[in-house]
């Protein structure tokens, strides 16, 4: 092992748990580079994990141990050295990444337990935008094959829906553990497919899909295109739903509206329940915040998440990444986490995220949203054709830039600032009772901040 690494986890072993220690970093083999480290990652799915949650962490201590910024690159494979360029095609292929970067043949015989510990019911934080899609997953946890039969996960990126799927499988096997839960992005269900057709084991790959009890496949949209993919997909759906076992899909839309998916497989897709995870509130954004802190035994203030989540909209794997930075430069500057400390560490990404969201921007797309032209959404004409967006748009100035509401008031062709808070209010009253309201709000906020 690379002494580097060792020491590296040596010094992480006194910062994490011992189970996240032996769940993620352990299996890592490493390589000691001229410019950094290469570390190896057994699946992708650890890689994904180590890269979204500890790389800040393993950077912060390189540099500690060396005094230099180190490069850390990942990679799904083994240390030892690689074969010669001209090894037979035949040769046995575990090292060897595959469509998708797996290693399939390998991958697919660990996914059977591969689901994440940590994404559980209790870690995950609820809020309106992802109520449905936990009770739905509970559901299903608690009556596989019964409830739902598929469920499906859509919405945008880093929102919780591979949290949720996890949480439900992890249930399931918590409450029967024999129960066989395979887990897989779709791009292993492609490698995998591919790597049986090139070793003619289509039947082993058919038996290993269909002898589970549930079959939990991430973003599906990936399928988009793959015609033999799909044709094998469809048959492996069909027989596990004729035997009732669970099937838990996510995608990162309506799949209706993925291009270049079948429309046979769009209309079973449709026979269970689809449940979208819209992107969180702030106060859910917050409570993220301080759930992950607990969770990683990091001391953050309620002003310091509550910066973060008003600053940070994008999605909530943005906002633990700005987390993770921000505890892992305290841990090696030994430094509190005080808002001036996060505005200070944060201030490249704080601006990244702010960039976008300025006023006249909001109410250039509020006006394209609702084809209201600006004179009008900045005038004082009343009717309600022109005064919903115009609320609309102040109440999105209010969520989602940092100006008072006398600023805003000012920037509407000079408003008081009771109008704006009258408006604010509207809004929020409004989008609680009024689908359609709170569908235009939430597009809104995904056009302006994604
Ligand atoms: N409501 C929540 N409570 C706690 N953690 C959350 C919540 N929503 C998202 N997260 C966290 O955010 C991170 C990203 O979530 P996840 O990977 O589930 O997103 P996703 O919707 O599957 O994204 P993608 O489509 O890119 O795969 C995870 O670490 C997850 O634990």
């Amino acid at each position: 092992m690379s002494d580097l690494w060792r020491r590296c986890l040596e010094r992480l072993d006194g910062e994490l748990g011992a189970e996240e220690l032996h769940t993620w970093l352990m299996p890592l083999q490493a390589r000691d580079e001229n410019t950094g480290l290469q570390l190896f990652a057994p699946n992708p799915y650890t890689l994904d994990t180590v890269r979204d949650r500890y790389l800040p962490l393993i950077e912060s201590v390189l540099l500690q141990l060396t005094g230099h910024a180190l490069t850390v690159r990942l990679e799904v494979g083994s240390s030892a050295p690689r074969p010669a360029p001209n090894r037979p095609a035949s040769a046995p292929s575990a090292a060897r990444p595959a469509a998708g970067g797996a290693a399939p043949a390998q991958a697919a015989a660990n996914f059977s337990h591969n689901l994440d510990p940590h994404y559980t019911f209790e870690t995950f934080v609820e809020g309106k935008s992802n109520q449905l899609g936990k009770a739905a997953a509970m559901q299903v946890a608690t009556n596989p094959g019964r409830a739902y039969n598929p469920l499906l996960l859509y919405g945008g990126t880093g929102l919780g829906k591979t949290h949720l799927m996890h949480a439900a499988g992890n249930l399931m096997r918590e409450r029967n553990p024999d129960f066989k839960v395979l887990y897989l992005r779709s791009e292993q269900f492609v490698g995998s497919m591919i790597e049986a057709l090139r070793a003619k084991s289509m039947d082993q790959f058919k038996q290993r899909f269909r002898s589970v009890d549930a079959l939990l496949i991430d973003d599906i949209q990936f399928f988009a295109g793959k015609d033999t993919t799909q044709e094998e997909f469809f048959h492996t759906f069909n027989a596990l739903f004729e035997s009732k076992q669970q099937i838990i899909l996510t995608c990162d839309r309506y799949p209706k509206e993925v291009d270049k998916l079948e429309p046979r497989l769009k209309s079973r897709l449709g026979w269970g329940l689809s449940v979208a995870i819209e992107p969180p509130d702030f106060e859910t954004r917050a409570a993220i915040l301080l759930s992950k802190a607990h969770d990683k035994g990091v001391d953050v203030s309620e002003s310091v998440a509550m910066l973060l989540a008003k600053r940070i909209r994008s999605n909530v794997r943005d906002l633990e990444g700005a987390l993770n930075t921000l505890a892992a430069k305290a841990n090696f500057f030994r430094r509190p986490i005080t808002t001036d400390f996060a505005e200070e560490t944060l201030r490249d990404l704080l601006a990244t995220h702010a960039q976008a969201v300025t006023i006249p921007n909001i109410q250039k797309i509020v006006g394209e949203y609702f084809n209201v032209r600006l004179q009008d959404l900045l005038s004082k004409r009343r009717v309600r054709s022109l005064a919903r967006p115009r609320q609309m748009a102040m109440a999105l100035s209010k969520e989602l830039t940092e100006h008072s509401l006398p600023e805003i008031g000012e920037a509407f062709g000079g408003r008081d600032h009771t109008t704006v808070l009258h408006a604010c209010r509207t809004i929020k009253k409004l989008s609680e009772t009024d689908a359609r309201m709170r569908q235009d709000w939430e597009q809104l906020i995904r056009t302006l901040t994604g």
